[in-house]
This record gives structure tokens, C-alpha cells and sequence, in this order.
């Protein structure tokens, strides 16, 4: 019997990892689908057209890099349920607009009149009873610190240039975004409970973990 089976996780679930930058969520994404054989949807970074622009300059790459993350998490989206499920998905498409949007918009650095029409396209592709949301958040939680760390460890060039404060800004975001988030239910996990990368083998505690939680909350909906 496969971890899937044993755990009792059904074979057509979408699951999105959540989290700031440098969390650890691609390699979640992946040890997870590798356990489970589920695909993977993970986010464009090398061929994000907008990304580096965007780190150069954020007040006029905001707008522009906001609606190529929208088009291709919609894509994704609209591909993992055209399979039938059975994905694990790097990044869910609510923290474009409850973290990345907002932030600009607040920072100052997305115009306000962009965030807008944004919010606005954002709220008609996804805020609707057609959208299908995933069957569980997994929300992976750590100390800005160690994020940090992690982040310059990964080294992409763009972000080692990004002021500290931006990550801390947004590690802050998170902590209150995921504490009023009800899109789909959401399972918190703290990257210093389960090192997935010096024990693999940490990724069965969590697939159990995941199990426990689908059945409570198929139990609560039924
Ligand atoms: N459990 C872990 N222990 C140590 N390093 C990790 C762990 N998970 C991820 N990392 C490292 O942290 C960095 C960021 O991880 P990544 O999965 O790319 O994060 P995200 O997708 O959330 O931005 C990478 O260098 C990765 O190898
Ligand atoms: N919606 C977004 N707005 C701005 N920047 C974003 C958005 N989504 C992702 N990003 C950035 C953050 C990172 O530099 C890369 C990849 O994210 P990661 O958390 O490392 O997967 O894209």
C-alpha cells in the first residue's frame, strides 16, 4: 500500500503550499507529489518575464508582474482540475492579491488606480462559485530568521539585493493573512517540527498529518 492509501488521501486532491518567500515551499511541493505520485504545478520564476524588472524598480513593474502571476496561476489552476486533481501546488493564488497586491498597493508602490482594475479582475476570475478551490492550504510557517537564512542560501540574484525589510514586512503580512483566511481549509506546519531535507523521511509524519486533517474536515462538511 502507498503513502496515499495508508493515509487515506484521496487520489483527485489539489493541495497548495502556502508561505512567504524562502519557507521551503518548492521543496515541499516536490517531496510531497514524489510521496504521493501527484503532479506538481509549481510557480515560473527563470522565465518570469517581469521578475527581475520587477525587483529593479517595483512601482513600474507592479502592475505588469500582478496580472502574469494571475494569468498563470489561473492557467494552472484551470489545468489541475481539467486532470482530474491530484496535485500539489506551489504558491496558492490568494497570496498574489492578500499579500503581493496588497503590500504594494500600501507601500506604495502599485498605483492605486492599478490595484483596482487588478482587484477587480482578480475578484471575477477567482471570487466566484466557478472557481474550484483546492481541497486543503498548507500553510508552512517558520522564524523570519531562519527564512532569511534561507533565502541567501538559495541565492537568486534579485532577491539578495531586496532590503531585509521587505522580507520582514511580508513574513508580518502572512502571520495576520493566514490568520483570517477561509478560502479552503488550511493545515499550519512550522519548517522546525519537520526538516523534510536532513530527514526525508519526516514526509510520512506529514502525509499522516494531512490524512488526519482531510478526514476531520470531510467529517465536519459532511
Ligand atoms: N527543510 C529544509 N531544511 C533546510 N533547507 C531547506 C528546507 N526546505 C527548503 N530549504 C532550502 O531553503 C531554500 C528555499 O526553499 P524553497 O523550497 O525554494 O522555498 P520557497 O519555494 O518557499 O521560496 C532553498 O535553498 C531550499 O533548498
Ligand atoms: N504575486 C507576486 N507578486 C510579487 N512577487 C511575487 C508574487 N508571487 C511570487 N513572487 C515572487 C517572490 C519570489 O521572488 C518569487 C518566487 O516566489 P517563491 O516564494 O520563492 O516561490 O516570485
Amino acid at each position: 500500500m502507498n503513502l496515499r492509501e495508508k493515509y487515506g488521501i484521496p487520489s483527485n486532491a489539489v493541495i497548495t503550499i502556502a508561505g512567504t518567500v524562502g519557507v521551503g515551499k518548492s521543496t515541499m511541493t516536490k517531496a510531497l507529489a514524489d510521496a504521493l505520485h501527484f503532479k506538481t504545478s509549481f510557480e515560473k520564476v527563470d522565465a518570469n518575464p517581469y521578475l527581475d524588472r520587477f525587483y529593479e524598480d517595483f512601482s513600474k513593474w507592479s502592475f505588469h508582474l500582478q496580472i502574469y502571476f494571475l494569468a498563470e496561476r489561473f492557467k494552472e489552476q484551470k489545468r489541475m482540475f481539467e486532470y482530474g486533481g491530484g496535485f500539489i501546488q506551489d504558491r496558492s493564488i490568494y497570496e498574489d492579491t492578500g499579500i503581493f497586491a496588497q503590500m504594494h498597493k500600501e507601500k506604495g508602490t502599485m498605483d492605486p488606480v492599478d490595484h483596482e482594475t487588478y482587484t477587480s479582475l482578480f475578484e471575477a476570475m477567482v471570487m466566484t462559485p466557478y472557481f474550484p478551490h483546492p481541497d486543503l492550504l498548507i500553510y508552512l510557517e517558520g522564524t523570519l530568521d531562519n527564512i532569511i537564512d534561507r533565502i541567501h542560501d538559495r541565492g537568486r540574484p534579485m532577491e539578495q539585493q531586496t532590503p531585509i525589510a521587505y522580507w520582514e514586512e511580508m513574513h508580518g503580512r502572512y502571520e495576520k493573512w493566514i490568520d483570517s483566511f477561509n478560502g479552503c481549509p488550511v493545515l499550519r506546519l512550522n519548517i522546525n517540527d519537520y526538516d523534510i531535507v536532513k530527514n526525508p523521511e519526516n514526509v510520512e509524519m506529514i502525509i499522516e498529518r494531512i490524512g488526519h486533517f482531510m478526514e476531520q474536515t470531510a467529517t465536519l462538511r459532511r
